[in-house]
């Protein structure tokens, strides 16, 4: 494999950060030709001072100054802004990019990357949820590879290869459960960010624990995949696997079912992504089954859970209603983050913002981006008139 330039959109992230390791580990594999953040400046001054991109870029166009005035001497190029982060996504030096931005922000970039025709690794599943439709034939147009970072469709893709698409009958999404796996509306109403952010299995950046904590994450997902791969809804299913060792399966037309296993750490599948089609090797832990004495697996509790029966409703109904569901579940997350509103209400405002927002089938992508909008402010409207 060629020595390949990344560029990491949100390399102050979960994702970017582990990322960042990955690269160090492969010097012989990968440089780093653009690092961006949106608000952290210290750490992405910190990135940039050990692997020396080519730009970094800073959305809070308030750190601009702070940045430059360390990395500007340093030969290193200093841009700020949102606009700034779509057009450096172009940059034809760019071998590939780590979408790795958190929520609807990671659109933008990260369709300009493939609109020039740059390899995108995504972990950014909001892109495919928002307008899966769209990137995704965008994507098939310009012959660019999406290669998924996200462990489940990671461990999707890597079941698929060598086997024709048509002989598949179905894909099921692993979900740990979360912390409240078994837990009933009785408890959830009186749950705090403290107790929600604390998942069982994997270490990540607030909104997607939080996600992960309601079930939406795994809705977020059933859509992801849909769009990634290509799926019927109906040809989607989650099955609760608490212990996050199996990251998801691929049922063939004879029945055989393919399983993708490992000890949950994100590291392999950004490794996955960024050495494509390569299998690199590496020191990680591995997984044994003396650590493991059962595997278990049961159904969803889509009554208690209902963000998953949105989502899972939301991808049936298709047109921009997946767009509004996101949109409402960025905000409402954000305000649960910041003790505004109670964990059930999140499920109260999504429900209530998509039924006020109207339907379109066949969204363009001007479409989508009003839809986000009017959703945030019918959200906004609704949490603003809780009191807890
Ligand atoms: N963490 C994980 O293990 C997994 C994450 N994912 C997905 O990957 C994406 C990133 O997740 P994660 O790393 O956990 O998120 P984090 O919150 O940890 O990091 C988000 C990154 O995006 C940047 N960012 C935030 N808002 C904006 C914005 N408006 N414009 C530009 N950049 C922004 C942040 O910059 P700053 O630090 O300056 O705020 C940071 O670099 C999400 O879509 C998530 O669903 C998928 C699977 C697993
Ligand atoms: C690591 C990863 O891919 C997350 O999206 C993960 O899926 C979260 O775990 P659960 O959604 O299964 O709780
Ligand atoms: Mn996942």
């Amino acid at each position: 494999m060629n020595k390949r330039k990344i560029a990491i959109f949100g390399s102050t992230g979960s994702i970017g950060i582990q990322a960042l390791e990955v690269i160090a580990a492969h010097p012989d594999k990968f440089s780093v030709e653009v690092l961006t953040a949106q608000q952290n400046a210290d750490l992405l001054i910190e990135q940039a001072l050990k692997f020396k991109p080519n730009a970094v870029v800073i959305g809070s166009e308030e750190k601009y100054k702070q940045v430059k005035d360390v990395l500007f001497d340093k030969g290193i190029k200093v841009f700020a802004g949102a606009k700034a982060m779509v057009e450096v996504a172009s940059w034809s030096s760019i071998d590939m990019m780590l979408a790795a931005i958190m929520g609807f922000a990671g659109l933008a970039p990260t369709l300009s990357a493939i609109e020039q025709g740059t390899p995108v690794a995504l972990a950014n599943k909001e892109t495919l949820v928002v307008a899966g439709d769209i990137v995704m034939a965008t994507a098939r147009r310009k012959n660019v590879p999406v290669i998924p970072v996200d462990s489940e469709h990671s461990a999707i893709f890597q079941c698929l290869v060598g086997e024709p698409f048509s002989k598949v009958e179905k894909v099921i999404l692993t979900a740990s459960g979360g912390p409240f796996l078994g837990k009933k509306p009785n408890f959830l109403i009186n749950v705090k960010k403290d107790h929600a952010l604390q998942h069982p299995n994997w270490r990540m950046g607030a909104k997607i624990t939080i996600d992960c904590a309601t079930l939406m994450n795994k809705g977020l997902e059933m859509i992801e995949a849909r769009w990634m791969f290509g799926l019927q809804p109906e040809n989607i299913e989650v099955v609760i696997h608490p212990q996050s060792i199996i990251h998801s399966m691929v049922q063939f037309v004879d029945g055989s079912l393919k399983a993708q296993m490992g000890l949950p750490d994100m590291k392999l599948p950004i490794q996955y992504a960024l050495g494509y089609p390569d299998r690199l090797a590496n020191d990680f832990p591995r997984f044994s089954f003396r650590n493991y004495s059962s595997l278990t697996f049961e159904q969803p509790d889509t009554k208690t859970f209902r963000n998953l029966a949105i989502a899972i409703d939301a991808m049936h109904k298709g047109g921009n209603t997946a767009c509004v569901m996101n949109a409402a579940n960025e905000e409402v997350v954000h305000a649960f983050l910041r003790n505004r509103i109670g964990f059930l209400q999140m499920t109260e405002v999504i429900e209530e913002t998509i039924a006020k927002i109207p339907f379109i089938e066949a969204p363009t992508l001007h479409d989508y981006y009003e839809c986000d909008n009017a959703a945030r402010e019918h959200a906004a409207s609704l949490i603003n008139a809780i009191v807890i």
